[in-house]
């Protein structure tokens, strides 16, 4: 009785882009959630539809309605069910009639409305009592590509990991201390730097693609050596953003320089073995699994090679990947695959074949921390969610309390799948 859903409220609210994304409180008996849909940017072509043409306007009139109807008094505990009515309610394969964006957020906030029925953090209602393992923060510091000005890099995200932090607070103050150790570097180099920033709160520089990873690997080594805490440099590189089809070639245009996928190859293996890289995402368009399994052969070794707009958090998608031996990490996103039941099922699916599963945020986001809980339940190693800005911090922050409720916490294992 305690969670059986009694109302359901869909309503418009802004992201951190300042365009308009949806929010849905869901209310049972006893308890009440509350979840926003993020929106990408870079977005994997195979992702499900974020909301049909016309975006939230189309729908926010009658989607509460719509909703409402079928799911006002189901048990909120039963997300499988939950999430199937809401496929049959869509009745597209890609979600695109109701959008992935609507699906997901009622998925998350029935979720967090079932916990809420029985008084207990999501976390922990979906993970279980046992689970202590609090996730590193892969953390933005330098933007480029789609998420910055038309001067920035043409590599997306310029990122750090602090695997040698002892708690959540330490590791997310480390990372701010890089944050803040690469924008005294880059007005080094640049004295018109304005300190401005991009869509995740990296600064967004007038900077070559080598001189920011110059910039991003000393920052990393200055910090380690100030605080004694390892940080290790990473990257999103988002290649199919600038990869030209036409001539089938990477085309940096900051440098002047193209590469086929030959060379992109050797040039990613290159930088993971110059600057010991521990993490590269989409250092190959989506689509080509062979690319990525060439690279994964060559620096999959020390490297976490992981695919975001390649999988686009979908298990067949991924299957595929497992077979031909394409990467060995995913982005785990919930609203490119539009529900909680089937993000959990993609999690399960790249642990049982040792692919590091990364519970991300979008460069679209809202203060909604349900990805910092999820994180946890489903005990993902790495948590993507920014360094700085509200809607990063809000995960976060979220963190720090999850770590400071659990009696025996302790960083994730990140050795476990090697
Ligand atoms: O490419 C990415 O990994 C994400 C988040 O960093 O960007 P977007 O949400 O724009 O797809
Ligand atoms: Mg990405």
């Amino acid at each position: 009785m305690d969670s059986v859903i009694e109302d359901i409220r869909v309503r418009k609210i802004l992201d951190s882009r300042g365009n308009p994304t949806l929010e849905v409180d869901v209310v049972t008996w006893n308890g009440f959630g509350r979840a926003a849909a993020p929106s990408g940017a870079s977005t994997g072509a195979r992702e499900v539809v974020a909301f049909p043409e016309g975006g939230v306007d189309k729908i926010i009139s009658e989607v509460e309605d719509i909703i409402s109807s079928e799911l006002i008094g189901m048990d909120a505990e039963d997300l499988n069910e939950i999430d199937l009515v809401l496929k049959e309610i869509d009745g597209t394969e890609n979600l695109a009639s109701i959008g992935g964006n609507t699906t997901v957020a009622v998925s998350m906030a029935t979720a967090k409305a079932a916990a809420s029925s029985y008084n207990m953090p999501l976390y922990r209602f979906l993970g279980g009592n046992m689970q202590t393992e609090i996730p590193f923060p892969l953390g933005n510091m330098i933007n480029g590509g789609a998420h910055a000005g038309k001067n920035a890099p043409d590599i997306q995200e310029f990122l750090v990991v602090p695997v040698g932090a002892e708690t959540i607070t330490e590791a997310v103050f480390t990372n701010v201390n890089v944050h803040k150790k690469i924008r005294e570097l880059i007005q080094t180099k640049d004295k018109s730097f304005t300190g401005g920033k991009g869509d995740e709160g990296g600064w967004a520089p007038n900077l070559t693609n080598q001189e920011a990873i110059e910039i991003q690997v000393k920052a990393c080594e200055t910090v380690t050596d100030e605080t004694g805490v390892l940080v290790k440099p990473c990257l999103d590189m988002a290649a199919s953003e600038f990869w030209n089809a036409e001539t089938e070639e990477y085309v940096y245009a900051k440098e002047g320089v193209n590469r086929t996928t030959g060379e992109q190859v050797d040039y990613v293996s290159e930088l993971i073995e110059t600057y010991g890289y521990y993490y590269v995402e989409d250092p190959i368009r989506e689509g080509d699994f062979e690319g990525f399994a060439d690279l994964t052969k060559k620096a999959g070794k020390n490297c976490l090679i992981c695919g975001d707009d390649l999988f686009v958090t979908n298990a067949e998608i991924l299957a595929e990947g497992i077979e031909k031996k394409s990467g060995n990490s995913i982005i785990i996103k919930p609203n490119q695959i539009g529900t909680l039941s089937d993000t959990y099922k993609t999690v399960e699916l790249a642990k049982n074949n040792k692919y590091v599963p990364v519970v991300s945020h979008r460069s679209g986001e809202t203060t909604d921390d349900t990805i910092a809980h999820l994180a946890v339940a489903f005990s993902c190693p790495i948590i993507k969610t920014g360094a700085v800005s509200g809607e990063r911090i809000a995960k976060l922050n979220e963190l720090i309390r999850i770590e400071e409720e659990m009696t025996y916490p302790e960083m994730a294992d990140l050795n476990k799948y090697r």
